[in-house]
């Protein structure tokens, strides 16, 4: 191996590779070229962005493809909000307030159920079987709606169209997880907020344009056309390459590397000679390995007593603060406020005196293309930026901004007509708002439940985060309406609390996943990870021979 050696490629390297053990990544790289056997391969470590997505490319593929998950989210709430008011359904089903609420409320249940039914067959099954099966689900909901006959009916095939729904949103962030490279997880992962939200628009305007169609059309329609993400996502994730890391799990380590030589484009020959994917699959051995002499249990071994022990393990001292990092993250995205804004929105808008489509408009459709257009961003400079940086700077935006609606609603909502400037500028930090949460809370929210969880218990911990997704979201709806009875600057008021109180946990708590890989994790966590399992990994890293490889390609001495 002594004539092989890298050096720098078209890049701005400025550190050696695998130079910052444990972290076997280049924190700030670029470009990488390593010459092997008269072979030179090219890698993108460290900033990632434009640039690292288009290199992993067919990653960037499986990832958009995995994200129409979201997608089926987002179309679901941007069609709601407008088939709720179409003439046809109005004068079929003239439903008040109560059942509005039960309505939305069987989605927000059923995908509560989903997230958490999830987690326990992602491990059994595979995590494409899995999101083929959700797909099912959600099939039969969205028919079930589309042919309703009955309001019953309807609300039916919402509660089972929403189990469906709620499984994709911790499958696909899954998954995503699972086959993306360290420095382009986040972009490649901010997808799934993308994929919600561009839902949402698509929702909207489908919904908007079809709504003076004849009779019931105008609204199974909008509710018939969810078929065609949900099919298409059934069928096509039999062609996605399966989770290397789930098959490593189960001790399937040749499909492993040949799926993980597809992911990162290498040719099964070429990836026996790769240092970096012998080392990233060794990295996952090891991981694997780890996990099963520590739990003392057979991974593979199934049982409601196994299950019930794997969930547990979420609350034990190991991993109690990464669970918390998922939960509340999940908590702190839904009581930022953004769903009560899609439904106080056209209260609002209705008080400063604008009435019919402008209101849905600029709430629902305004919200929509604020959310989408502030993503992007998110999406290009996640991992170069980091995550924390992001949330902090989003929670600051997001407090003051509902602060200074609350002090102007506080100071007008009596009478609005003579204080139209205040009215406007309310209007304004909605938007200010939205912005801010959508480059922030919003894609994050769907990025760091899933990275921050190990092997072992990643699927039940990125279940019970969706569930806190789901469960925060259903109580928002649940109570935001009581709160603006009771007080509007008030709810405001909790809602600039709440965010307020997210940059203090994002500042002290949060830990900085950006350009860390998944096996890294633990020395993110290191305190609660435990001195004992460092040295034990080291030692069964050591007896891979993941050191000596690491040792020989760089000529680094991790020692
Ligand atoms: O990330 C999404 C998105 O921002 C949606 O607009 C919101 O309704 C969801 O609750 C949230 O999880």
């Amino acid at each position: 191996m002594e004539d092989h050696h890298f050096s720098p490629g078209d890049s701005d390297i400025s550190q050696p590779l695998l130079s910052s053990t444990p972290h076997h990544r280049i924190p700030h790289g670029g470009f990488l070229t390593l010459h092997a056997d008269g072979h030179s391969y090219t890698y993108a470590y460290g900033p990632g962005g434009i640039r690292g997505l288009l290199h992993n490319y067919y990653a960037l593929g499986c990832a958009v493809f995995a994200s129409i998950g979201g997608l089926t989210f987002g179309y679901d709430q941007g069609v709601i909000a407008n088939v709720l008011v179409m003439k046809d359904f109005t004068q079929r089903w003239p439903i008040g307030p109560w059942e509005k609420g039960v309505m939305t409320a069987a989605l927000e249940l059923g995908s509560l159920f989903g997230a958490l039914a999830a987690g326990v067959l992602a491990d059994r099954q595979s995590r494409r079987f899995t999101i083929a099966l959700a797909c099912a689900v959600f099939c039969l909901g969205s028919a079930l709606q589309c042919g309703a006959t009955s309001l019953n009916q309807l609300t039916w095939g919402r509660a089972v169209g929403g189990i469906g729904v709620g499984a994709l949103s911790m499958l696909s962030p899954l998954y995503m997880a699972e086959i993306s490279p360290p420095e382009v997880r986040g972009s490649l992962m901010a997808l799934e907020q993308f994929s919600i939200v561009l839902g949402a628009v698509l929702g909207f305007w489908v919904g908007f344009f079809t709504r003076n169609v004849d009779g019931s059309n105008s609204w199974r329609i909008p509710l018939g056309i969810q078929l065609g993400p949900g099919l298409l996502l059934a069928f096509g994730c039999v062609f996605l390459p399966p989770s290397p890391r789930l098959l490593v799990k189960r001790g399937r380590n040749e499909q492993a590397l040949r799926s993980l030589a597809k992911l990162r484009l290498r040719s099964t020959e070429e990836s026996a000679r790769d240092p970096l994917i012998q080392i990233e699959l060794l990295e996952m051995q090891a991981e694997a390995l780890l996990v099963a002499q520590t739990s003392g249990t057979d991974p593979k071994a199934g049982g409601i007593r196994a299950e019930a022990r794997s969930w547990a393990q979420l609350f034990s001292p190991k991993f109690i603060s990464r669970t918390s990092i998922g939960i509340m993250m999940m908590f702190f995205q839904q009581w930022s406020g953004i769903n009560a804004l899609l439904y106080y929105g056209p209260t609002l808008m209705h008080s400063i005196g604008l009435q019919g489509d402008a209101v849905t408009l600029m709430v629902s459709g305004g919200i929509g293309i604020v959310q989408f257009l502030a993503v992007l961003p998110a999406i290009v400079y996640i991992d170069r930026v980091g995550r924390k940086p992001l949330l902090r700077g989003g929670s600051t935006v997001m407090a003051l901004a509902h602060f200074c609606i609350s002090i102007l609603v506080w100071r007008s909502e009596d009478d609005w007509a003579s204080h139209s400037f205040a009215a406007w500028t309310s209007v304004g930090c909605v938007y200010l708002f939205t912005a801010a949460y959508g480059i922030s809370y919003g894609p994050i929210g769907w990025v760091l439940p899933s990275e921050v969880f190990p092997l072992s218990v990643r699927s039940k911990g990125v279940s019970l985060s969706t569930a806190s997704n789901w469960f925060n979201n259903f109580l928002i709806g649940l109570i935001t309406p009581v709160l603006m009875e009771t007080s509007a600057p008030g709810t405001f008021l909790v809602f600039a609390t709440a965010c307020f109180l997210g940059y203090l946990w994002s500042t002290y708590y949060v830990p900085e996943t950006a350009n860390v890989s998944l096996e890294e994790m633990d020395a993110v966590f290191g305190s609660s990870a435990g001195r004992e399992d460092q040295e034990l990994k080291n030692q069964i890293e050591q007896e891979l021979g993941l050191h000596e490889l690491v040792r020989q390609w760089t000529g680094y001495d991790e020692n």
